[in-house]
């Protein structure tokens, strides 16, 4: 559905070039849900901007549904669906009117756009809203009538540019209902970008992380978490018995270095183990053993803030918009 090689975009601002996406290569098969994620600035929005031929590529190639973005940009927007950062329709049009609209942009007739627009305002909970003026929306119905004008065309390939950026956890996880339903129904191919990690992890079958205009990981966001990231261990123990624990978590932590902090008598380790949850119950029982019983101990699963870090040094959270 997506190829590229070696895609590249360069700004030129005030003589100074900005490498915006160095040379990326990516392959996307029918029906996949992959998400873009990555730091503000990483580079996300460009690439999506260039699959969509809204921007030309500095070079390297891409085709998107078939074709290619350089050579025939306005058949790829006829195959595909775009979603823009907080764009959508028109003020003072009504929400029904602007779907018309969009699908006659498309080349609808009048009915189809109408019995287009019915379906998928059934499916994204807003017949209800139809006849209301679109500035009367809130903004977790404005986003999904933008994801509703977006399928106007029926497109096999939906691509979104922060869907859910300002929404409250609650709209969040409402929209994204109503696309894994969309596309549950339709079996579309959709590509989206996100800075929100829990939601890249709960949602996409695919992360590319994108750091610096560059792939620096694509894969399930369990495999991802798992490679490259350990379980976070923290174990809390009186100081008396910290020397015999420390040297206990320094032959047992699988990533990294042990982290030591005392306070207050006690003394609190955090390390890394790869299959924590397996290591763990042998870790309390040797503790127990060698006469240094933890006070504490709580396990982590990794994010993928954790698997950020671990590639780049820098937390997701430190560039994250609020
Ligand atoms: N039109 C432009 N002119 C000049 N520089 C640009 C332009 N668009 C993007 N850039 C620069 O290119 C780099 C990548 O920006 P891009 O918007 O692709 O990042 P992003 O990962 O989508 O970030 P965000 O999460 O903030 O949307 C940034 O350094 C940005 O300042």
């Amino acid at each position: 559905m997506i190829h590229t090689r070696k895609l590249t975009k360069n700004f030129l601002v005030k003589k100074e070039t900005i490498e915006a996406v160095k040379g990326i290569d990516l392959d996307v098969a029918p029906g996949e849900l992959l998400a873009f994620l990555g730091p503000n600035g990483a580079g996300k929005s460009t690439t999506l901007r260039m699959l969509t031929t809204l921007l030309k590529p500095t070079s390297g190639t891409a085709t998107v549904a078939g074709l290619d973005v350089a050579t025939d940009p306005a058949g790829v927007r006829a195959r595909i669906g775009y979603i823009g950062q907080g764009t959508g329709g028109g003020h003072s049009f009504r929400v029904i009117d602007e779907m018309v609209m969009q699908g006659r942009f498309y080349g609808m007739n009048t009915a189809d756009a109408l019995a287009r627009a019915d379906d998928l305002l059934k499916s994204l909970d807003l017949t209800e809203l139809a006849k209301r003026t679109v500035i009367k929306l809130s903004g977790g119905q404005r986003r999904r009538m933008d994801v509703a004008l977006g399928l106007m065309h029926s497109p096999r390939l939906l691509f979104l540019d922060e869907p859910s950026t300002g929404m409250d956890p609650q709209n969040r996880a409402n929209l994204w209902e109503h696309i894994m339903r969309l596309r549950a129904e339709h079996g579309t191919t959709i590509v989206l970008t996100t800075h929100y990690m829990d939601e890249a992890d709960a949602m996409s079958e695919r992360v590319v992380v994108i750091d610096h205009g560059t792939i620096i990981a694509d894969d399930t966001p369990a495999r991802l978490k798992a490679d490259l990231a350990g379980d976070l261990l923290a174990v809390e123990v009186a100081a008396g018995s910290a020397a015999a624990v420390r040297g206990l978590l320094e032959r047992t932590a699988t990533e990294g270095d042990v982290d030591e902090s005392e306070d207050d008598g006690v003394v609190r380790f955090r390390l890394r183990l790869t299959h924590g949850s397996r290591l763990a119950p042998d870790l309390l029982r040797k503790m127990h053993d060698a006469g240094a019983p933890a006070l504490s101990l709580e396990l982590k699963p990794p994010t993928l803030d954790d698997v950020f870090l671990e590639l780049t040094g820098r937390s997701l959270r430190e560039g994250a918009k609020v």
